[in-house]
């Protein structure tokens, strides 16, 4: 009998289309859960009030938390407010963090992608850099909007990843070559998280919660883009699925 595939939850975005709301996950995420990570792909609503986080994680093997064009909500890291016309999306808020810091304690593995990567360091008491093209000595870490999409998710720079971390042992090459299409970033990097991967400009691209249960990995780039062209992505998702198999299996 062929193994059951890992259920991978992968929490949605709310976009109001018309007069009504709707919960949504891009489909890059969902074919690298399903290809790649090779797992069944589950979006789960950004409903907190009705999303029971402890029944969610006894059925799941695995949760990506994928990238968005919404923010964080800066009073959830203390920030100051957004400027007008940012994007928020509350009841992702209100779903993921709790979501987050439930599936680390519980050893579900967790792989967090751009915004959910900002999601993870807010959840466990990080702060967030709200324009980091902004701060002066940082890079510009934002796509061109006017390029063709697949420019905008090309290579954009590389990112050293730190020594006998866990993108070490995984990738075993001291650099990658990442995209990058985030204005926020890592600021104060939350108690108890060891940064996986810097960018030049001193800024976290990687990190890693050691001290939990199960596999966890946190990323500011785009590894599920194209993953199948990228070996780096593929070998990411490949780890991300073999935690979910063996939470599967009960091993
Ligand atoms: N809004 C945040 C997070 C950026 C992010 O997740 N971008 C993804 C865009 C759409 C996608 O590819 O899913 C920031 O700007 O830092």
């Amino acid at each position: 009998m062929s193994e059951r595939k890992p259920l991978i939850a992968v929490p949605a975005d709310t976009r109001l289309l018309g007069h009504h709301w709707f919960h949504a996950a891009g489909e890059k995420y969902l074919r690298a859960v399903a290809e790649a990570a090779g797992g069944l792909p589950l979006v789960v609503p950004a409903m907190a009030e009705a999303v029971e986080i402890d029944a969610l994680l006894e059925r799941v093997d695995g949760l990506l938390f994928p990238g968005s064009p919404s923010n964080v909500e800066p009073a959830l890291y203390g920030g100051p407010p957004s400027v007008e016309g940012t994007l928020h999306d509350p009841a992702r808020d209100a779903l993921s963090l709790p979501l987050i810091r439930a599936a680390l304690d519980r050893g579900v593995p967790l792989f967090a992608i751009c915004r959910g990567l900002q999601e993870v360091n807010v959840a466990l008491g990080g702060t967030l850099h709200q324009r980091v093209q902004e701060i002066p000595g940082m890079q510009d870490h934002r796509e061109n909007p006017d390029l063709p999409v697949e420019a905008q998710y090309g290579i954009a720079h590389e990112v050293t990843l730190v020594p006998d971390g866990l993108l070490d042992a995984l990738i075993g090459r001291p650099r990658i070559a990442v995209n990058s299409l985030h204005w926020q970033g890592v600021d104060r990097l939350a108690p108890g998280l060891r940064a996986e991967a810097r960018a030049d400009d001193g800024l976290v691209e990687a990190f890693t919660l050691p001290d939990a249960p199960g596999f966890n990995l946190a990323v500011q780039w785009h590894p599920e883009w194209m993953v199948h062209d990228n070996p780096d992505s593929v070998t990411l998702f490949e780890a991300f699925g073999e935690a979910c198999r063996q939470r599967s299996r009960g091993d």
